[in-house]
């Protein structure tokens, strides 16, 4: 008898490797290596991070979540446009203006939000023109428009933006006197939504009084807002929803208290309208744009008025302009006051634009400038100033002008800007783009490429903005200075927004010098706006 030993020996080879089995073998091999070749193959013109099979880029774009604005600025300084492989998808990213003017303007109806981008923002953005599409997004940019247009809304702006900056300022000045430090994004995150809120919706939120009340809705809202940016890169985000856990948990707690502030503001509009209207007193319905699209859902209609009858669409339309008006005007002049710090050549060039218009413009209404010392000398004075702060004068600070857009060409508010879409495509560069991928327009990278604005891109130079004889005000294509995007969704409130930034840097450069406290980091945070991710912590002085 043999051994179990000798039997095993005994045993054909093909006992323990089945020939079926090899062949299954064999075939599974040849398949996935055709597959990964295939899979270079149509990767072979591709630019950008080296993708995988299935995960595609999702590693190295998770190492560089935190810096990914500047992860962008590296493929897109080699190549105008770059790729990105996701599981599932892939994102294209833009820089070059031919290319961006193809996705925002030429072929406009193929570039959509998108279903994607749709699905992630949903919770936040509802309904609301930064969500929607069609018919239902063409409906909200004509009642907007036109409120946007109307002199009502200019006039009654000016005069909350100059408000709420004087507000600001008496802040800095008593912060100034306690040597206190502050945090100048915190600051003007409390005016712009307090201006938001007063413009938007007619009330009175306070966040900006003196005590600097705690603001529970501005905390849940900026979570909120940060868990559903990271919903583009986490692949997991439906699964945490589904089981309430994680950033998905988190998410639905901040947006209960978002909501909760929404439908508060939503009633009490709503009441102060029946008041108005029980009392006879129609001149007291004020003219916020809530107001408009209350009455405008009240009337149904053609003008798209039905859309708004509701209580959730007033709360979508509401939180679509906090974050349209709030974040990006906040941030803004977050970065420019940094680089107001950082450029010290041109904070004084804007304190002598300053100074000077305040002669003139005191020359052209008759009146002799206050004495700035003393407490309450200063404080009329900045009064004084801000008086002269009309519409039209706001307009002649030409210098000014131009370091906010240069603030805004290398710190845009909306760093980068995904489209969907609709049908395959072929992009003026030859690059094809897929039905269900996403194209993104990259506002960031778009200012500091040397191929869009010369050699010295990366520096910060007002004066680039300014012509040569006179020193006019010269804009640059919307397809190259993306900031306010362009084409038919072009920012409605790009007009509103200068206005009430050169309103209130005007104030804040006329009669305060800040210095960054030091160490301090300023860095971004990754969010759909840029802000800033430890604030902006400075020491104020006066200085007139
Ligand atoms: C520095 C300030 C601002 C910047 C940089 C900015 C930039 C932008 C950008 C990039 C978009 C396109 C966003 C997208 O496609 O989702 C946009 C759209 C929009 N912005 Fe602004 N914005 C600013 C201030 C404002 C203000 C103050 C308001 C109004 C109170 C406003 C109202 C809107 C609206 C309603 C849209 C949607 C337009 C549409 O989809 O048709 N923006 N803005």
């Amino acid at each position: 008898m043999k051994s179990p030993m000798e039997e095993a020996h005994a045993m054909p080879v093909t006992s323990f490797f089945p020939v079926a089995g090899i062949h299954k073998l064999i075939a599974i091999f040849l398949v996935v290596l055709s597959w990964i070749l295939v899979h270079k193959w149509s990767l072979r013109n591709q630019k950008g991070p080296r993708s995988w099979p299935i995960i595609g880029a999702t590693v190295e774009q998770l190492k560089n979540y935190h810096r990914m604005h500047d992860w962008l600025v590296e493929y897109l300084s080699k190549d105008r446009t770059v790729t990105v492989d996701m599981p599932f998808t892939s994102y294209t990213y833009i820089a070059d203006p031919v290319n961006v003017e193809h996705v925002l303007k030429t072929n406009f109806t193929n570039y959509p939000k998108g279903e994607v981008y749709r699905s992630y923002m949903d919770v936040l953005l509802g309904d609301g023109i930064f969500n929607a599409d069609g018919e239902m997004w063409r409906k909200q940019r004509k009642t907007a428009s036109f409120e946007f247009a109307s002199k009502n809304l200019r006039d009654f702006s000016t005069v909350v933006f100059r408000e709420y900056s004087l507000k600001l300022s008496s802040i800095l000045s008593q912060a100034c006197k306690a040597g206190r430090v502050v945090d100048m994004q915190e600051l003007f995150m409390r005016m712009t939504l307090d201006s938001i809120c007063k413009v938007g919706f007619g009330v009175e939120i306070g966040t900006l009084s003196p005590d600097l009340p705690e603001n529970s809705f501005a905390q849940a809202f900026d979570a909120a807002n940060i868990i559903v940016t990271l919903r583009f890169i986490d692949p997991l985000w439906r699964l945490k929803k589904f089981l309430h856990v994680g950033s998905e948990a988190l998410l639905e707690q901040s947006m209960k208290l978002v909501d909760d502030f929404t439908y508060s503001v939503i009633r009490r509009r709503k009441a102060e309208i029946l008041q108005a209207r029980a009392s006879g007193k129609q001149e007291k319905i004020k003219h916020d744009i809530l107001s408009r699209f209350i009455e405008l859902g009240e009337a149904g209609g053609d003008e798209g008025g039905g859309s708004f009858g509701d209580d959730k669409s007033l709360r979508d339309v509401v939180l679509n302009f906090v974050i349209a008006g709030r974040d990006t005007t906040a941030t803004t002049l977050s970065w420019f006051t940094y680089m107001a710090m950082t450029h010290p050549a041109v904070a004084d060039k804007l304190r002598r634009e300053l100074a000077a218009f305040e002669a003139e413009r005191a020359r052209e209404e008759g009146v002799a400038l206050a004495d700035a010392a003393g407490e309450a000398s200063f404080a009329a004075r900045v009064v004084q100033f801000a008086s002269l702060l009309s519409y039209d004068a706001v307009g002649k600070l030409v210098y000014l002008h131009a370091c906010v857009t240069e603030t805004l060409r290398l710190y845009p508010a909306v760093p980068q800007d995904p489209k969907g879409i609709v049908e395959d495509d072929v992009l003026p560069d030859g690059t094809k783009v897929r039905a269900g991928g996403m194209v993104t327009y990259v506002p960031y990278s778009m200012g500091r490429m040397e191929y869009n604005w010369g050699p010295d891109a990366a520096s910060f130079r007002p004066e680039r903005w300014l012509s040569g004889d006179g020193g006019a005000f010269r804009n640059a294509s919307p397809f190259k200075f993306t900031a306010f995007q362009a084409g038919p969704r072009i920012c409605l409130g790009k007009d509103s927004a200068y206005l009430q930034m050169k309103m209130a840097l005007a104030i804040l450069f006329r009669f305060y010098t800040f210095d960054l406290v030091e160490d301090h980091p300023v860095k971004y945070r990754m969010m759909t706006i840029l802000s800033m991710a430890h604030g902006l912590k400075v020491r104020v002085s006066t200085s007139v």
